[in-house]
């Protein structure tokens, strides 16, 4: 189609169905309205107008149909990142139905950005912990959660609002505290090549999650793959606490090689990356050969490891603490820069 939002709702296996952003230059995003579930970014790289290249990996062997969590794109982990709660992995943002809040409809020609906002609000599922079966832990609260998504023609702008709309159901002296991440999965022609720098990374003190939790300082400069996963002696998967606050401004640059576009070998693919100051953390993760034959196992290619990189915008360590009425907005923004 030509710019604009579209929803398409009985497109795909996947309930709710999807939601399209499309722009002028031919960029567009898609998303499963079940967790607001980014799976596409197709943008062309500045001077290299045709074709659109995918930006996002995801695994052939994801569940699409809503039993399960998606593997690849970007999933929205709320209000609990990883294990570290009482809900299971990643809380439930990702697995419930949002509401597209954007009334689908063509944007004018000449729009430099399309943009779509979806939805999601407490519920008895998330009060009671019956959003899967059996129950898991009550999230007693009572919250609105915001998604704003912006495509431009060489970027994409991801923001999360999170507001504390009640009074808490259960306990009324505890507030609501969550940790979330942006969990993207950028793609990679060869995960050998990624490079990542920037954002005050370079001496900043990590969780290394593969080696016991030890707290560990980052010397590299750019970090690659493959010597962080043979230091830790096994896959990366590490939680970056950011240095605040001058450097925190900074963005990171994530080189993820040569060869995305299948064509032109030679040129490498180079995002910037600009996360707002409201993620305090940030997650690099690959779960190479280890990862793929352990707990993160059977929805993910065999070999996805090697077309993969995740940069997380994150809070991972210290919860975030909103009191009713309460809001909080992190963004982060993606600009193609070769
Ligand atoms: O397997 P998932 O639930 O999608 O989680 C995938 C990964 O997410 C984050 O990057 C965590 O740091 C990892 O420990 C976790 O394995």
């Amino acid at each position: 189609m030509a710019a604009g939002v579209e929803l398409r709702e009985d497109e795909g296996p996947t309930p709710g169905g999807r939601v399209r952003l499309t722009h002028s230059s031919g960029a567009a995003v898609e998303l499963t309205r079940f967790g607001a579930h980014i799976v596409s970014w197709t943008a062309a790289a500045p001077g290299r107008p045709h074709p659109p290249i995918e930006r996002l990996w995801m695994s052939s062997l994801s569940a699409l149909d809503g039993t399960a969590p998606i593997r690849g794109g970007i999933p929205i982990a709320w209000p609990q990142f990883a294990d570290v709660g009482p809900l299971p992995l990643h809380g439930f943002a990702r697995e419930l139905q949002w509401a597209l809040v954007t009334p689908p409809g063509p944007a004018p020609a000449d729009a430099a950005t399309v943009r779509a906002e979806l939805q999601l609000s407490s519920s008895a599922q998330t009060k009671e912990g019956t959003w899967r079966r059996p129950a898991v832990a009550p999230f007693p609260w009572d919250f609105t959660l915001r998604y704003a998504i912006e495509l431009c023609e060489e970027s994409l702008s991801l923001e999360l609002t999170v507001a504390h709309v009640g009074a808490p159901v259960a306990s009324p002296s505890v507030p609501l505290q969550f940790t979330a991440c942006l969990h993207t999965y950028f793609r990679t022609a060869d995960y050998e090549q990624v490079r990542l720098e920037g954002g005050g990374m370079c001496g900043a003190s990590f969780i290394d999650k593969v080696d016991s939790l030890a707290r560990k300082l980052e010397h590299a400069h750019p970090l690659s793959l493959v010597p962080a996963a043979t230091e830790s002696g096994g896959y990366v998967d590490r939680v970056y606490m950011r240095p605040s606050p001058a450097p925190a401004l900074a963005p990171m640059l994530l080189d993820v090689g040569a060869g995305l576009d299948g064509a032109t070998p030679a040129v490498r693919s180079v995002y910037e990356v600009r996360m707002s100051d409201a993620w305090p953390d940030f997650v690099v993760f690959n779960p190479g050969l280890d990862g793929k034959r352990g707990d993160k196992g059977p929805d993910f290619d065999d070999d996805g490891y090697k077309s993969m990189v995740c940069l997380e915008p994150a809070v991972a360590v210290a919860p975030v603490v909103l009191r009713p009425g309460g809001e909080w907005v992190g963004s982060c923004v993606i600009r193609i820069v070769a």
